[in-house]
């Protein structure tokens, strides 16, 4: 079930790590604990043809040996090419329906940024939708306006079958309320590609997401 697999899902590429090496970065991460890994190679610097290739695959290796899915941003292409496990993609990148076509039973994820986009995903053979961004971020110079935790939980209500991650500025410190609203993981960048102990944050987050979790149960029991 992809529903497991969300709960902190790391998102990087070649330049996101700062002056380390992204490689490190990544399984540092796995080390501490991420569920999931998105490779998303965007931004000033970024690489292409043959070393994006040749990165992909060391990301993809890197995943396997932890048993953690490799999901490809944007590009159906090289995540074919790859041997992905999916492949996410926003409402710029083409038509999600398509894109099942294209890529079978792997992984489809889907960017949402109100009901309508959520019913057209399910629509479309989507595993999950990634919503946001939730709160400010320097990661994405093109995102929408922050919408905070509310489309988050206006999916969960209406698409409960349709799993969710909550996307932009989150960290250890904000996770929580992600969570609470119903999603199902958060999508992380900087608070893991660039903190001093990438191990410790993805820990971190994990602890906070987990810690969420027993507390709804609690409230619930
Ligand atoms: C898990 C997840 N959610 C949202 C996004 C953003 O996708 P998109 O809107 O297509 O923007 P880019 O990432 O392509 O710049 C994502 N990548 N992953
Ligand atoms: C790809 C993307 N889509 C919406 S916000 C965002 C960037 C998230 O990065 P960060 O975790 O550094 O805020
Ligand atoms: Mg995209």
């Amino acid at each position: 079930m992809i529903r497991e697999k969300l709960g902190v899902y790391f998102i990087m590429g070649s330049r996101n790590a700062g002056e380390r090496d992204p490689l490190e970065v990544l399984e540092e991460a796995l080390k501490g604990g991420i569920t999931c890994f998105q490779l998303r190679e965007k931004g000033p610097g970024a690489i292409e043809g043959r070393e994006l290739r040749a990165f992909g695959e060391a990301c993809r290796d890197l995943c396997r040996a932890y048993g953690v899915p490799f999901i490809v941003n944007d590009d159906v292409r090289l995540a074919l090419e790859l041997g992905a496990d999916g492949v996410h993609i926003g409402q710029d990148d083409g038509d999600a329906g398509e894109v099942r076509r294209l890529i079978g039973d792997r992984i489809l994820g889907v960017s949402v940024h109100n009901l309508d986009e959520v019913r057209e995903a399910a629509a479309a053979g989507a595993d999950y939708v990634g919503i946001g961004p939730v709160y400010q971020t320097t990661s994405k110079p093109d995102a929408r306006p922050v919408c905070g935790t509310l489309p988050l939980r206006e999916a969960a209500e209406a698409f409960p079958e349709l799993p969710s991650v909550g996307i932009g500025g989150i960290t250890a410190a904000n996770a929580g309320p992600v969570i609470a609203s119903g999603a199902s993981g958060v999508s992380v960048i900087t608070a893991i590609s660039l903190a001093d102990d990438p191990e410790r944050a993805a820990r971190e987050i994990r602890m906070a997401i987990e810690e969420t979790i027993r507390r709804r149960r609690r409230a619930v029991t």
